[in-house]
Order: structure tokens, then C-alpha cells, then sequence
């Protein structure tokens, strides 16, 4: 049985980027807002525009704190972003989601969000990824280096050295892997169950970019960061 060992520079990239990933949570006054009384469809929209807008401000500056990335090539880091932005959103909201939260909260969450303005076809599949990942009962550490891994996928498009993202996306993969190994010895399976969930959320994200089209039709508006980064 081989021993599997985190080296003292892995267990600092571990820290750096954990830390970098707790640092941002979600506004308490927005996600309070989301569990405060009635709100309309549109209040509805509106209020998860706000969060996911957050969400993409918070995702900058934690991919800045992910060792190597400001080395790549300016226009990688860009289209890396770009790439990543609405799956590292559903792995944040999966998080959020999934987080023992006071009872009754998620019910209420799941509440607004279903009734929010989007259509039963991408609420389905979401609800259904936010509760695969809550099965996993990832640690922080595995969520942090997960959304890395995510962030640092070589194959998005209009990336150039493919592979300077892959040896920095080998690097974090190598570190998540001995982690899996040594949070749940019982599951050798584990990190292959975490990595499966990537391209469950590649699916997520293409319903995304169809519903995108569908609350353009019906003239939902977004903020321009949102536009700019889902290119809408
Ligand atoms: C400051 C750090 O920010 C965070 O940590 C953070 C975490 C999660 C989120 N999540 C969301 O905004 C969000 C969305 C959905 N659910 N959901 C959600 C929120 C809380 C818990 C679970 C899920 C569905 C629709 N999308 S959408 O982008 O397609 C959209 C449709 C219409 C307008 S925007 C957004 C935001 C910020």
C-alpha cells in the first residue's frame, strides 16, 4: 500500500489557496435578504443577479491567490476566467447549498431560487448538482482546490499555452488527489467521485448558456459585469 504523503510545499499551497477561498463568502446582508420575507419572481432575479455578480468579483480576486496564475499569459488568465466563471459559481453555490445551514433556511433558499424567474428544466438539474456535492461532504480544503482545478482547466476556449495551465491544474489535481486519499481512507473511489462532478458541472453549465437566451427573450436584464463574462 503505497504512503501517501503531502509535502511541505503542497501542505502551504494547500493554506494559501483555502484561505484565499474562505475569504469570500457570501454578503451576509444579500444572502439575509434572500431569506427575508415574500419577494416577487423579479425580486427574486434580481436579488440572485446581484449574488452571481458577487460572485464573479469574489471568483477575480481568488484566482489571483492561486500560485503560478498571475504567471500565465495575461490573455490566459482572462479566458480562463471567462471559462470558468459559471461553473465556479455552481460549485460555490452547490457549497452554499449544501453548508449545515439554520433549518428551514435551505428549504426557504431553495424557495426563492425556484421561484425566481427561471425555468423548471435548469432548476432540475441544478437542485440535482447541489445535492450530489452536498452527498460528498467535501472538506473546505477539497472544495477550495476543486474550484481551482476548475479554474485552471487547459481546454477552455481562446487559450493559447494550453500547457502552462496544465502543469499548474497537474499540480493542484496532484495535491486534491494525496488530500482525498487521506480524508476519506475508506473511499479509495473518492477522488475519482469528485472529479465526475466536473463534468456534471460542465453539463450545468451548458443549461446556463441556453437560459441565458431564453431570459434575454424575455427581456431580463443583467449587470455588465455578468454580460461581459458570459459574453451576453
Ligand atoms: C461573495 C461570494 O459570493 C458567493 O459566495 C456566492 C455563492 C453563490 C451564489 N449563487 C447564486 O447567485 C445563485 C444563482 C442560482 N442559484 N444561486 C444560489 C445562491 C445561493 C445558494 C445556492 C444557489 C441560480 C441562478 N444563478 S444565475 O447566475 O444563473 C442567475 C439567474 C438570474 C440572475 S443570475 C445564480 C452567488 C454568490
Amino acid at each position: 500500500k503505497e504512503k501517501v504523503e503531502i509535502t511541505k510545499e503542497q501542505q502551504a499551497l494547500m493554506k494559501i489557496i483555502t484561505d484565499a477561498y474562505n475569504r469570500h463568502q457570501i454578503p451576509q446582508d444579500v444572502a439575509k435578504k434572500l431569506l427575508q420575507d415574500q419577494y416577487s419572481a423579479e425580486e427574486n432575479f434580481l436579488l440572485l443577479t446581484e449574488m452571481a455578480t458577487s460572485q464573479v468579483q469574489v471568483l477575480v480576486e481568488f484566482t489571483k491567490n492561486i500560485p503560478g496564475f498571475l504567471s500565465l499569459d495575461r490573455e490566459d488568465q482572462i479566458a480562463l476566467l471567462k471559462g470558468s466563471a459559471v461553473e465556479a459559481m455552481f460549485l460555490r453555490s452547490a457549497q452554499v447549498f449544501s453548508r449545515k445551514m439554520p433549518s428551514g433556511h435551505t428549504e426557504v433558499l431553495e424557495e426563492r431560487i425556484r421561484k425566481s424567474g427561471i425555468s423548471e428544466e435548469f432548476i432540475t438539474p441544478m437542485f440535482n448538482f447541489y445535492k450530489s456535492i452536498g452527498e460528498l461532504h467535501m472538506v473546505q480544503e477539497e472544495q477550495a482546490l476543486l474550484t481551482t482545478v476548475t479554474i485552471l482547466t487547459p481546454d477552455r476556449p481562446y487559450v493559447k499555452d494550453q500547457q502552462a495551465v496544465e502543469r499548474l491544474q497537474e499540480t493542484m489535481l496532484d495535491v486534491l488527489r494525496k488530500l482525498c486519499v487521506l480524508q476519506h481512507p475508506q473511499e479509495p473511489q473518492y477522488f475519482a467521485r469528485l472529479l465526475g462532478r466536473l463534468t456534471e458541472l460542465r453539463t450545468l453549465s451548458h443549461y446556463h448558456t441556453e437560459m441565458l437566451v431564453s431570459w434575454r427573450m424575455n427581456d431580463h436584464k443583467f449587470t455588465p459585469l455578468l454580460c461581459e463574462i458570459w459574453d451576453v
